[in-house]
């Protein structure tokens, strides 16, 4: 269980400024729970507390009981957080080297860990891009390549910031079937309103707060009214 307390996350270098992102109480348990809102409403601001890549400035989030900003190493192996850049996440040279340095812990023999990888990579469809440089790859390619690389640890959360944005029609629905599959909690922002539908849960955040949180097709259709984005019927 994930919870937040009385948290404010203001920007940097101007405390006296509004706060950009506010939550004053928020438990999250359903194991598949998505956000939606704005460019620049504090969806990733929000992920990232999770896995206390932003620590609250006021506040405090916790995941299964340990606070993000005492326990960052503990909570960061439970919360594996996958970012919308997978050049952000990639920091090998080829996806299966990359897959491997996951898994050194797990496996320390070579051969278990390169067979694998290769399995993983399997999974994702990859098994013919594992050699191939992960800048010759395309958006997409590159984008299955970080998921992967973060799910081969294994973790209890998966935290994922606009996982579909480089994805084309193919791996998006890909990327959905994984997601649907998985044991793990995952916790997705997206601006893929059937990505978002996918889910148990929907938070719709609006100016740094929760302004709607409930059932994915209702909050949908609360986003598309606080866009004004339904076109009024033709007469
Ligand atoms: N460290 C920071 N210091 C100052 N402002 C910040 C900081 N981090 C984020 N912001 C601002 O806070 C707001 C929320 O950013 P955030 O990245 O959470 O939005 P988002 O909903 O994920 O947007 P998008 O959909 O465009 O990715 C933005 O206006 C951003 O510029």
């Amino acid at each position: 269980m994930i919870k937040f307390r009385d948290v404010l996350v203001r920007p940097d270098f101007a405390e006296d400024a509004a706060p950009i992102l506010s939550v004053p109480q928020l438990a999250l348990g359903e194991q598949r729970i998505s956000i939606i809102g704005a460019n620049g409403s504090g969806k990733s601001t929000l992920l990232k507390l999770i896995n206390g890549l932003v620590l609250p400035d006021a506040g405090t989030v916790d995941v299964d009981g340990r606070d993000t900003a005492k326990h960052g190493a503990a909570v960061r192996r439970k919360v594996a957080f996958v970012f919308t850049d997978p050049l952000s996440q990639l920091v090998m040279p080829t996806p299966l080297e990359d897959v491997e340095l996951s898994l050194r812990r797990i496996h320390r023999n070579r051969t278990d860990r390169r067979n694998a990888a290769m399995e993983i990579l399997t999974g994702f469809g990859l098994a013919a891009l594992a050699d191939q440089s992960i800048y010759q790859l395309s958006g997409g390619e590159r984008q299955l390549a970080a998921l992967a690389s973060v799910l081969a640890v294994d973790p209890d959360v998966l935290v994922l910031d606009e996982p579909s944005t480089l994805l084309d029609l193919k791996n998006t629905l890909l990327l959905r079937d994984r997601l649907a599959s998985l044991p793990q909690q995952v916790i997705l922002a997206t601006h893929d309103l059937e990505l978002a539908r996918d889910s148990e849960r929907t938070l719709v955040v609006d100016s740094g707060t929760v302004v709607y949180d409930g059932d994915p097709p209702a909050a949908v259709d609360f986003y598309r009214k606080l866009c004004a984005c339904i076109r009024e019927p033709t007469p």
